[in-house]
């Protein structure tokens, strides 16, 4: 029933693209397209990305997915199942079709940008294909690959990584689920024998998974040997029931990520085949003996890889928020920047542009700095099948780094693209409260983000020390050598170039401090533990000056190197004023650390500032046409700000109209509350 009587009969979206938004795309100085393709990786990559997303997009309802945030609880569970599942369904129809046999479309698209924003409440069984099947790839031995990994690989069994305990998170040395041998019957029993022992987190533990990967403290004759990894089943696979000694359990309502249903897991007494524990690398023999692994960092392998996949998955989340933004700041008018002109689109306001061009230069830099971090991944992973373990610290803090200063950056610059929506910005169905709390997520899990920095700041001063010996140093810190051997920084020029080298130099100097600092400590007696955590500060302070750094190089190369050449000229014009964007703002923003090391007068600092504003200029433009290129559909953006066609007024009003509140033209409230009240005279 409608609500009451509407000055517009019905809401009706036009089918045509709002005129104010068609001219940015007629006006722009390069071809969307050709962004397009560079963004996914070739035309060819883009292609088929759009085959296989037009076909995942057939038959979802985009109004229904508007109206997640008004669900319940179980509804929200129940569609995110639902989408999930329907994903998983037509990859693998797809695969069949395609390429039957191979692992192009199942399970490898599961995780990419094609399927980012199809499932809004959260995929239940993310944790599963990001995490799981990786780390079950990575420490099972082939048997057991064979036995349990590949039916979870094909979806015969569900299942989740469960780590976390309510009493412990960053400190897997504390985690307190154990797993006793039992020699007897050749089996691990395991147990959480306190209420901090309890899993709780995992994604899908809650209502979706049968198995899960359960981190424990191995114990054999009551020694412990630290944790390691069991694959336990936790429910019936008929009935879903759980299994005796299991007490499972939904997490509750979080932030986001409603219908992700993380969980809780309690062990009692639980009984696994000695086999269960993964033993690709530490092993536990029939006898009771054991045989460690080869490198201990290995049984974290899996959450290095998770967040490479973070890096670049924040990344696009920001570019989803900078879409929607930059197309309602092209079709939203208001406040004459001249009396009596018209009121001009809002993206024409300088401060307005200021909201949104960093964010989108921020994104293009972390989601080419992450392609660098996969291809070190790689590279790694094949050194690994070789017992070549050399460049691991190096692609750990190297993992680490990015995923910190990506996750932080997008999560203030999703932030920052709300606001610049104002107050529609705030609605829920303008899509940027979903993606703000899925970008700040990403700040606690997979390793909370000062705690990673920690580490950072500890793998830097082993290689500050390590570069004082002369030893050679891995690619990505090779600057700190350099400094050592040049410490003058020489003039500011303002190149792109001379500014990574100062950014380097900042993170070099910050390092040498926070080294200096911490060798001071140690010589006063402290010992290394309490040293580490009073200079924490310095720490993180150069571990997130190294991650910026080594944005800014791996921007600067992607735009300036060998590559630019098989671009068109107008497109390179556009990625350089990303660039010059992107380098000039984070420089300003890193102000204080810079001017710590490095001489830069009034005069340097004044033709920042002219830059910036220049550059915000010469991209205006050109700026719908660049989030057209992050090649979003509408059912990914699910905003109502941010649709291709621009018809935001309408948008929002329809899915008002379609809001349970509207359904009635009373509300219950009215009569059982608020009518007795004024009734009472009370
Ligand atoms: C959305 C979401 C999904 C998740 N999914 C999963 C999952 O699927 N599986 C799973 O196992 N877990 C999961 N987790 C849990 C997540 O991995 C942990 O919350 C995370 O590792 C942080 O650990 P914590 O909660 O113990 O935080 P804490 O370590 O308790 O952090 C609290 C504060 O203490 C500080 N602190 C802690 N240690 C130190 C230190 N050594 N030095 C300085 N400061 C320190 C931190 O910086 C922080 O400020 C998820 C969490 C979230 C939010």
């Amino acid at each position: 029933m409608a609500t009451s009587t509407s000055v517009i009969p019905n809401s009706v979206i036009p089918t045509t693209v709002n005129p104010d938004l068609q001219k940015e795309r007629d006006a722009a100085s390069f071809n969307s397209e050709e962004f397009a393709a560079w963004w996914a990786g070739g035309e060819e990559v883009l292609k088929f990305n759009r085959g296989v997303r037009k076909y995942m997009e057939k038959d979802i309802d985009f109004s229904e997915m508007l109206q997640l945030q008004n669900k319940t609880h179980e509804e929200i569970i129940e569609s995110s199942t639902r989408g999930a599942i329907d994903g998983a369904k037509k990859l693998r129809r797809l695969q069949e079709e395609r390429n039957p046999g191979g692992d192009d479309y199942w399970p490898n698209m599961y995780e990419s940008q094609v399927m980012w924003g199809l499932v809004p409440g959260g995929n239940p069984f993310g944790v599963m294909y990001v995490m799981l099947v990786k780390a079950l790839q990575a420490q099972c031995t082939p048997e057991q690959y064979a036995e349990f990994g590949k039916r979870l690989e094909r979806f015969e069994i569900c299942g989740t990584y469960a780590q976390t305990e309510l009493g412990h998170g960053t400190y897997l040395r504390g985690l307190e689920t154990r797993a006793d041998f039992d020699r007897e019957t050749d089996e691990f029993v395991l147990n959480t024998p306190k209420i901090s022992s309890y899993k709780w987190w995992p994604g899908g533990l809650g209502h979706s998974s049968n198995h899960c990967l359960v981190m424990a403290q191995l114990y054999i004759d009551n020694k412990c040997k630290g944790p390691h990894m069991f694959f336990i089943q936790v429910r019936d696979e008929e009935t879903h029931e759980p299994l005796p000694g299991v007490h499972i359990g939904d997490i509750g309502k979080k932030m986001g990520f409603i219908g992700v249903n993380n969980g809780f897991l309690g062990l009692k007494n639980v009984r696994i085949p000695r086999t269960r524990m993964l033993m690709r690398h530490a092993q536990v023999k029939a006898d009771g003996s054991y045989v460690s692994s080869p490198i201990n960092v290995l049984t974290y392998f899996a959450m290095v890889r998770t967040r490479c996949v973070i890096s670049k998955s924040n990344a696009v989340m920001l570019a989803a928020a900078a879409t929607i933004a930059t197309r309602y700041s092209a079709v939203r008018r208001q406040s004459p920047i001249n009396p009596n002109e018209r009121e001009p689109q809002i993206i024409d306001h300088v401060t307005q542009q200021m909201k949104l061009f960093p964010e989108i230069a921020t994104s293009v830099a972390y989601r080419q700095a992450s392609n660098y971090l996969w291809n070190l991944y790689d590279v790694t992973i094949k050194d690994i099948e070789n017992g070549k373990y050399e460049r691991l610290p190096e692609l750990h803090s190297l993992s680490c780094a990015l995923k910190v200063t990506c996750s932080t950056d997008s999560t203030t610059g999703v932030e920052k693209l709300r606001l610049a929506c104002g107050g529609h910005g705030y609605l829920t169905s303008s899509n940027m409260s979903n993606i703000y709390v899925a970008a700040t997520a990403a700040c606690t899990y997979e390793g909370e983000n000062t705690v990673l920095l920690l580490q950072i700041g500890r793998f830097l001063m082993k290689t500050w020390r390590a570069a004082l010996t002369g030893a050679p140093l891995p690619p990505t810190v090779r600057y700190l050598a350099e400094v050592q051997k040049n410490p003058e920084f020489g003039s500011w020029t303002g190149s792109w170039e001379n500014m990574v080298k100062a950014m380097q130099y900042a993170a070099a100097n910050r390092t040498r401090l926070a080294f200096k600092s911490f060798s001071n400590r140690l010589s006063r007696g402290e010992t290394e533990a309490n040293a580490a955590n009073h200079t924490g500060i310095e720490f993180t302070q150069a571990a997130e000056l190294h991650g910026r750094a080594f944005v800014f190089s791996a921007f600067t190369e992607v735009v300036t190197g060998p590559k630019s050449k098989t671009r068109s000229a107008n497109f390179n014009r556009v990625l350089e004023n990303l660039l010059e964007l992107y380098l000039v703002k984070e420089t300003l923003n890193q102000m204080g650390h810079l001017l710590r090391f490095i001489n830069l007068t009034d005069t340097d600092l004044t033709r920042l500032q002219d830059r910036l504003e220049t550059v915000l200029t010469k991209l205006r433009p050109d700026a719908v046409a660049i989030v057209d290129g992050f090649d979003f559909s509408d059912l990914q953006l699910n905003s109502t700000l941010g649709s291709y066609d621009g018809n935001a007024y309408e948008r929002i009003f329809d899915a008002a109209l379609k809001n349970p509140m509207n359904q009635k033209s009373v509300p219950k409230s009215f009569h059982e509350v608020l009518k007795p009240f004024m009734k009472s005279n009370i």
